[in-house]
């Protein structure tokens, strides 16, 4: 008796869904902001209550077929998204969209390809994950259509904080998905990776798979994700992507996301970008750099830098500081000598060397707790740790 009633729950479902796709189709389309706008500045008249009556009312004016301009939208509630998205979203809390999300999310889900840059930090993020499993949900992908969204990410760290992003957006949807990173083992990997939707992975990663796993098909791919793109379209990661470039079709959907936007003609070629919006928020700022951030640095002697480095540390023993050193071998020998000089402050190291799992479990436990991280440059780009008080960068390039 249950099986035809979980069938018929499961109909009901999809032509629900037929529904709203074919509204959210139709609002997009009517609503969506021309090419090379801006949003303007949000009014600061309105309060909470105000602001969710407002979205109310979009909504419901939108069922009736009454469909509002979304472009000038402050909070996620206003925009044509689904249900299951709405729902998501406003359950682990977010409301209002920040600068980047508001600027680069009409463009998104109308389908423009977007290029976007805004400071650390600034929550570009949801600014490509809402797109892509909109545009999924609209496309009603299932587990059979294949891969249907890459994100690439510069590294296995950043690829599965993404991927954490994406399970939390999309957990009512029905996507399959993961970060393809060293974790799993590539063989493990082979065998799925074919069924999964939204793959978010490093350049090398994929290449991988383009090489070694029989029937990877790509050539479904609806939309490309490029996070941290100007690292991702450098030179050490040119022939990667050229590969992954070749293996996907061009008709496609992409966005680009990083600090500081590429201008340049020859990457935009590279990646076939039709008629991007170019969205760089803080472009009157200085630096890259969150603007409550202070920087300061210290010329000090060679032979100076430990015992200097060792002096802060003890000045600051209830700070959370993190430490960046060039090489793998000053990593290790500047976390031995101090473990064993006790300087009173839990203290952790993390390079490439190590596993995968142990690498996230050390991210982990210094996100919880007050203590000193020795890091090489894996760890540089694009992390969401909360509360830290100190980056100390000890071998600074002055030329760069
Ligand atoms: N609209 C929002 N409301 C509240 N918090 C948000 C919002 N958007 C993002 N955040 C939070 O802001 C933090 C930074 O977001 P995110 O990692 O996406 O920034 P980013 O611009 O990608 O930074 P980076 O360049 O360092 O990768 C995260 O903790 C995220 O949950």
């Amino acid at each position: 008796m249950r099986r035809p009633q979980r069938r018929a729950l499961a109909k009901q479902s999809r032509a629900k869904d037929g529904d709203e796709i074919r509204l959210l189709e139709a609002w997009i389309d009517a609503g969506k902001p021309l090419p090379g706008t801006k949003p303007p500045p949000p009014s600061e008249e309105s309060s909470a209550a105000n602001a969710r009556a407002r979205a109310r009312d979009v909504v419901a004016k939108a069922a009736a077929g009454d469909y509002s301009d979304y472009g000038a939208s402050t909070r996620f509630d206003e925009l044509p998204l689904s249900k299951k998205t709405k729902d998501a979203l406003r359950k682990a809390g977010y409301k209002e969209m920040s600068e980047i999300q508001r600027a680069a999310l009409p463009h998104a889900l109308c389908g423009h390809d977007v290029l976007g840059a805004a400071k650390t930090g600034s929550g570009k993020t949801l600014a490509f994950v809402i797109p892509v499993i909109e545009k999924l949900y609209r496309e009603k992908w299932s587990q059979e259509d294949g891969v249907g969204c890459i994100i690439l990410s510069p590294t296995n760290d950043l690829a599965g904080q993404i991927w954490e992003v994406v399970r939390k957006v999309g957990k009512h949807h029905n996507f399959s998905g993961g970060a393809i990173v060293k974790r799993t083992g590539i063989e493990q990997e082979k065998e799925r990776i074919n069924s999964l939707n939204i793959l978010v992975c490093t350049p090398g990663r994929l290449v991988q798979h383009f090489d070694e796993t029989p029937n990877f098909d790509c050539s479904n791919l609806q939309i490309l994700v490029l996070d941290e793109a100007d690292q991702i379209l450098d030179k050490n990661f040119k022939s990667q992507v050229d590969i992954i470039l070749s293996q996907i079709p061009k008709a496609r959907q992409t966005l680009l996301f990083s600090a500081t936007q590429t201008k340049s003609v020859k990457d935009l070629a590279r990646v076939s970008l039709k008629n991007p919006e170019y969205i760089s928020v803080h472009e009157q700022a200085s630096t890259a750099t969150p603007d409550n951030l202070e920087q300061c640095a210290m010329i000090v002697p060679l032979e100076q830098k430990l015992n200097m480095l060792w002096s802060f540390i003890k000045r600051h023993l209830k700070s959370k500081i993190l430490v960046f050193l060039s090489s793998v071998k000053q990593v290790k020998f500047v976390y031995e000598i101090f473990k064993k000089l006790r300087p009173g402050i839990p203290l952790k190291c993390m390079h490439g060397r190590m596993k995968y799992e142990v690498q996230q479990a050390i991210v982990a436990e210094f996100s919880e707790s007050t203590s000193v991280l020795f890091s090489t440059d894996i760890f540089s780009r694009g992390l969401d740790i909360g509360n830290v008080d100190w980056v100390v960068q000890v071998y600074l390039c002055l030329k760069n």
